[in-house]
């Protein structure tokens, strides 16, 4: 099948039934590609219609003509739509201006273009947008020239981290002022349209789109995917360098509801207490079994009360007394399982106990903690959480991140900070213009740890612990939490550590989550979309993930998926980041159930009832499949994760997937296994069922039984970098 045929393909010719999708109804045969194609009864196939109403009620109807919509209705910005996830009134196609453009576009450039293609190759501008828009989302109309619509646009439900904010209402005329963007992310570079943050992008540049840059979270220049560069150093909100970013994310909700929000443990919150822990080191102090035993001051306990947590997950037991301990700490568990918590709660208990002084105005402020974590939302998140336990101390927890005005995040510094929640590109940039002094830091918090000292983040953070006033390893305390902790990545974390660091395994490291039901599939590359779209019409409305590859085929999938009447919403680097918080605050709060994501909303995000992961296309490492899987079945909820396994290009995950399936008492397809024993991977060894801790802390000696350092030793690829872009 040529390229062009795929974009033939983009209204595959559904079939006209709808298959049951049910656990039993997948068997791991021959084939794999085994979903049960019973035809359903028309009753069966009106179970779509929950879609299909939601849809319908979200103006996606057909009969609204999406692809001609005029600028005064793009104007009104009503919010019914829930295909918001891709722009506030945002098109899809060519928008209205420089129609010739696109409309002589050559609709399979997505394909054409190499997975890796840099950000700034300016073809990818193009790519996309080429394709022309949709309609109405009637099938009929997505081939030819009827697909170019005018004025297409999905419009874009509220969302985002503080709904109904004023910040979250666009200027009138967005739509209008945006017309190039498909998903507003490409757009061209537009110049006096009045709305500031429409100068975030800056066609051309390698500092555009205020998106992920490489593996990172930052801005990676020129052709070394690694090649992380500091806004300070003329990146993405350099003062110096082209337009600057100006969207300020809307405040978070002040009321104590909605900052103790929080969703329900799951059916199996209590099997926690049965997985086994291992804490390696010198003298490591007890665990706890309660909270109450952690001894933390009063008003710590009513944020812990209000926030609904009653009882301790392992990582905490552990965690919180080697942390109250001032020990340093290597922590890996399984996702979902309060590992965040675990770290804040006893350096909040710290400085309460310490007697932290309350925030006040100052050009220069010295936090005395600093959290790091790869990604904008994640470190959003984090605040959250650090404001939630914080409420009604005298902590100030303040989050900075790319693709927000860099203004916005000095104001937000020099008002007061004492918990700093960072990405390492504008950290450094903060630190670069004096604002953050690190001489008071006690506390260094790496989350998703081994992500921050791979090759992406690595050279940032040894930048960052060299940094001026940084205290040494000897006179901070340095923690690090991840569910993956590859013992390459072990090794090197030493040297941010204090020899006498502690290592807390609970379970397996690198191990996932045994609440979520894994199912591999195997599908070829040319029959995913019909598979995907086949489950999700079963799945629902149910909350579903769907990870892809490439920045480029999110866009793709996620409007493939929008014709098909499958609300969706997309995240992924190459978006603007008011539009993947958006996008983010779309898919929690259910008005798209469907997020096409790609890896960059793989680690941490902690969103509720996510009942689905989807592996449309395998990640390349065993590692970053943990951690997508992990945004389901999250604090002892069940949750289930389909991948589908392309035998053209996923092998080498064979092994490892076995590995993992296998130590999470999931069945394995015969026919996976037998591509993993036929399939020779350097190092690797199969065999380990029925190790407990299959990778270990390495100051023990070389494990062979390690998936996550099988994972590891692979540096990413460019792929990767695409996904993580
Ligand atoms: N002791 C607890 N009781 C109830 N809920 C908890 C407890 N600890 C954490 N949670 C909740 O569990 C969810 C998952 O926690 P968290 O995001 O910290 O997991 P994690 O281990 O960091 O996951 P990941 O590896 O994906 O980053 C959050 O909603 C959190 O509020």
């Amino acid at each position: 099948m040529g390229d062009e045929d795929w974009e033939a393909e983009i209204n595959p010719h559904m079939s006209s039934y709808v298959p049951i999708f049910e656990k039993d109804r997948y068997s791991s045969g021959e084939n794999g590609d085994n979903f049960n194609r019973t035809p359903t009864s028309s009753s069966e196939m009106d179970d779509g219609p929950s879609r299909r109403d939601h849809f319908m009620k979200s103006g996606f109807a057909s009969g609204r003509n999406f692809g001609n919509r005029d600028a005064g209705e793009s104007n009104k910005r009503d919010n019914t739509s829930t295909m918001g996830g891709f722009g506030v009134g945002k098109s899809f196609g060519n928008r209205g201006f420089s129609n010739s453009k696109f409309e002589d576009g050559d609709s399979s450039g997505f394909w054409r273009e190499s997975s890796n293609d840099c950000e700034d190759n300016p073809t990818r501008n193009r790519g996309f947008s080429k394709r022309g828009g949709y309609r109405d989302g009637n099938n009929s109309e997505a081939s030819g020239t009827s697909r170019r619509g005018g004025r297409g646009s999905f419009r874009g439900c509220r969302g985002g981290f503080g709904l109904g904010s004023p910040n979250n209402d666009l200027d009138p005329g967005e739509c209008m002022q945006r017309p190039g963007g498909l998903f507003g992310s490409r757009r061209p570079a537009l110049s006096g349209t009045g709305n500031g943050d429409t100068s975030q992008s800056r066609s051309g540049s390698g500092s555009e789109r205020g998106g992920y840059k490489g593996l990172n979270e930052e801005v990676i220049t020129g052709s070394g995917k690694n090649s992380w560069k500091s806004e300070a150093e003329g990146g993405e909100s350099s003062d110096t360098q082209g337009p600057k970013v100006t969207y300020i994310p809307p405040p978070p909700p002040e009321d104590e509801d909605s900052i103790f929000a929080h969703y329900q443990t799951g059916i199996n919150f209590d099997k926690y207490d049965t997985i086994l822990v291992e804490v390696s080191g010198h003298d490591a102090p007890p665990a706890i079994l309660t909270f109450e035993e952690a001894n933390l001051c009063q008003t710590l306990n009513n944020n812990i009360a209000k926030a609904g947590y009653t009882k301790l997950t392992p990582v905490q037991k552990y965690s919180i007394p080697i942390i109250l301990a001032g020990r340093d700490l290597m922590a890996c568990a399984q996702t979902g399982s309060g590992k965040t918590a675990a770290f804040l709660l006893p350096i909040l208990a710290h400085m309460m106990h310490d007697g932290i002084t309350a925030s006040r105005f100052k050009e220069l402020q010295e936090p005395e903690c600093l959290i790091v974590a790869p990604t904008r939302e994640l470190v959003n998140q984090i605040y959250l959480e650090a404001r939630k336990f914080s409420f009604g101390t005298c902590v100030r927890a303040v989050v900075i991140y790319g693709g927000t005005q860099l203004g916005h995040s000095i104001r937000q510094i020099v008002q007061g900070c004492n918990i700093l929640c960072a990405t390492p590109g504008r950290l450094m940039d903060i630190i670069g213009k004096e604002k953050i002094g690190l001489k008071q830091i006690k506390y260094l918090v790496l989350d998703e740890a081994d992500r921050m000292l791979d090759m992406g983040f690595g050279p940032e953070m040894k930048k960052l612990i060299s940094c001026p006033g940084m205290p040494s390893k000897e006179q901070r305390q340095t923690l690090m939490f991840s569910a993956t902790f590859p013992e390459e990545i072990q090794r090197l974390a030493a040297e941010f550590l204090k020899s006498n660091y502690l290592f807390v395994a609970v379970g397996q490291v690198g191990g996932a989550c045994r609440d979520v039901q894994q199912t591999v599939l195997q599908v070829g590359q040319f029959s995913k979309r019909e598979k995907l779209v086949e489950i999700l019409r079963n799945i629902g409305d149910e909350r579903t993930m769907v990870f892809v590859e490439t920045k480029k085929k999110a866009d793709f999938i996620a409007t493939f998926l929008c014709q098909e009447k499958i609300s969706t919403t997309s995240i992924h680097g190459d978006r603007e980041q008011r539009e993947r918080e958006q996008a983010l605050g779309d898919f929690r709060c259910g008005k798209c159930p469907v997020l096409v994501a790609t890896s960059v909303a793989a680690r941490g995000l902690d969103i509720e009832n996510v009942q689905h992961v989807i592996n449309f296309d395998l990640p390349s490492t065993i590692d970053e499949y943990v951690h997508r899987i992990g945004r389901t079945g999250r604090c002892g909820n069940t949750g289930r994760a389909i991948s589908f396994f392309d035998l053209e290009s996923d092998n080498q995950l064979a092994q490892p997937l076995v590995k993992v399936l296998t130590d999470a008492q999931q069945d394995v397809p015969a026919w996976l296994e037998e591509i993993a024993f036929s399939t020779y991977i350097p190092g690797f060894s199969g065999s380990t069922r029925g190790n407990v801790f299959a990778s270990v802390d390495t100051r023990k000696g070389k494990s062979s039984l390690n998936t996550a350092g099988f994972s590891s030793s692979q540096v990413p690829n460019p792929v990767d970098d695409e996904s993580w872009d």
